[in-house]
């Protein structure tokens, strides 16, 4: 099928990548003159294992282009798309320009035949609505300017052109660092849409993932396709994202309660996780969730529920858990190191996760943004980070290019990501580099019994 992407941050590039990869006519589409130059010459703008590799061939197959010509991808596509951000506003809520925009250029752009507009990127409920309005605004936008030069079109035509789209909700779930596994190994994919044609043209588009034929386990029974109207897959991504961040939320503060009373928080996690009903997965307690989505997903959630008379109160207790959780890395370091003013703390790991570049909401940022306050000087090691120089921005923090050269002169480490790197470092050397070895497990990720070897005094969070 014929497909244009527009926007190519992590979800519109993967898409976009992985459709060709399953045999699409792919075009994606960036605002970005750089980007769009950028993947051309067969770069990935994002770091996403195994992306580059499908990217090149995709694109040598010519299955796959890029383009900032929206016009094109428009024309080009049977299915549309929508994959551009929708960050949190100052309130909370979403903000929607970007897709607005789109929107309407979609609008400007809609020649003959059916097409299935498809909002990919997370928007509140409701703007599958909304959606096909700003649609409609571009085409009478374009009619208006089409009448100005002396063109002909009819209000007739603009009705044709508006009778020959619908609008799809198709949620995305992917996680950064896993997008392409995700992928092709997804747990279900949410439909919503009031129309049988575009749903039929969706489940077709899907099927060779649904069918699991890219699937790490072929055998297994096919992917269920939820259909559901346009408000409720909106809602189901919402909430399975709240969902999840509650969890977190849940088993830090299980964590918190267990530092108290003498408890390890992961032999609870894995005694609970056990149980089908809880399942095991989202139960590692440290120093919160960040990213991207959790923090304005949530945000927007209960700014919605606001919006209609709900005071969301599990969710904002969620969010003030997690608020309090980003900082417990702080409170252990005061607890060894008694004051933290002229002292040096390292941190292990910068970004939000392990396997992605990505610094958006980072715990990491709370937390040097906090030692700089207390007058402590921040060193850190990311893998990725120092490895590609990028700086994201970063202020108040020492970016070193290696391990050892973090632990030099350090006071005490901080694990803020877990990067399966940091499995193996050589501890017994960083701890000899240390003024006193202490390091705080924020992800309770390491072998408290090797560290100890190492000569460190080993600090997790609630064991
Ligand atoms: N990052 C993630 O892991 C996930 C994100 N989502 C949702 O997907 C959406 C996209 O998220 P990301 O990929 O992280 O976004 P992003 O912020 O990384 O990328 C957005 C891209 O859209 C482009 N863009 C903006 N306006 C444009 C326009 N008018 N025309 C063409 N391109 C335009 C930007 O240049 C950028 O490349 C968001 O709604 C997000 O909530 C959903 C699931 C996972
Ligand atoms: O909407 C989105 O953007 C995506 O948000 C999350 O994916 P992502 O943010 O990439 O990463 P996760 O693996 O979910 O981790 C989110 C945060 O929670 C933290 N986390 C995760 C799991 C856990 O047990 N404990 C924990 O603290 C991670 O360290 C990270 O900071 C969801 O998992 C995806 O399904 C969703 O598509």
């Amino acid at each position: 099928m014929r497909v244009c992407v527009i926007g190519t941050g992590y979800v519109g590039l993967v898409t976009g990548v992985c459709l060709a990869h399953i045999g699409h006519d792919v075009i994606c589409i960036d605002n970005n003159e750089e980007k769009v130059k950028l993947m051309k010459s067969g770069q990935s703008p994002i770091f996403e294992p195994g992306l580059s590799e499908l990217m090149q061939a995709a694109a040598k197959d010519g299955r796959l282009e890029f383009s900032s010509d929206l016009a094109a991808g428009v024309n080009h596509g049977e299915i549309l798309f929508i994959a551009v951000g929708t960050p949190p506003l100052p309130t909370g809520e979403s903000d929607t320009r970007y897709v607005e925009a789109v929107a309407r250029g979609i609008g400007a752009n809609l020649n003959d035949g059916y097409k299935v507009i498809v909002n990919k990127s997370t928007v509140p409920i409701g703007s599958g609505d909304w959606v096909r309005m700003i649609v409609m605004d571009g085409i009478k936008e374009r009619q208006k300017v089409l009448v100005g030069a002396g063109g002909v079109v009819s209000d007739e035509e603009v009705e044709k052109i508006a009778a020959e789209f619908d609008v799809v909700s198709n949620p995305e779930f992917l996680r950064e660092g896993s997008a392409v596994y995700d992928t092709f190994n997804p747990d279900r994919i949410v439909l919503g849409s009031n129309s049988e044609k575009a749903l039929s043209m969706m489940e077709a588009l899907y099927t060779p993932i649904t069918q699991r034929k890219y699937a790490e386990d072929p055998s297994l029974p096919p992917v269920p396709v939820v259909k559901t109207d346009i408000n409720s897959a909106e809602m189901i991504k919402y909430a399975a994202n709240a969902f999840l961040a509650t969890k977190i939320s849940f088993i830090n503060e299980v964590a918190n309660i267990c530092d108290r009373v003498g408890a390890d928080v992961t032999q609870v996690a894995r005694g609970i996780g056990l149980d089908s009903r809880i399942g095991s997965k989202f139960l590692q307690a440290g120093i919160g969730w960040g990213g991207s989505c959790f923090p304005k997903d949530v945000s927007a959630l209960i700014h919605t529920a606001d919006d209609y008379g709900y005071e969301a109160h599990l969710l904002k207790a969620a969010v003030s858990v997690n608020q309090r959780q980003r900082l417990i890395a702080v409170e252990k370091l005061q607890q060894e190191l008694k004051i933290l003013k002229g002292k040096t703390v390292g941190l292990l790991g910068l970004t939000f996760k392990p396997d992605t570049d990505d610094m958006r909401d980072a715990p990491a940022l709370n937390i040097i943004e906090q030692l700089n306050r207390l007058g402590t000087k921040v060193k850190a090691y990311d893998p990725l980070v120092s490895q590609t120089g990028l700086r994201h921005g970063l202020t108040g923090v020492i970016v070193e290019t290696d391990p050892e050269r973090l632990a030099d002169g350090c006071d005490a480490l901080v694990l803020v990501t877990d990067w399966a790197q940091f499995l193996t470092l050589d501890y017994a050397k960083m701890a000899k580099l240390m003024h006193s070895p202490i390091l705080i497990d924020g992800r309770n990720f390491l072998d408290r019994k090797a560290i100890e070897a190492g000569g460190f005094r080993y600090v997790g969070v609630g064991r």
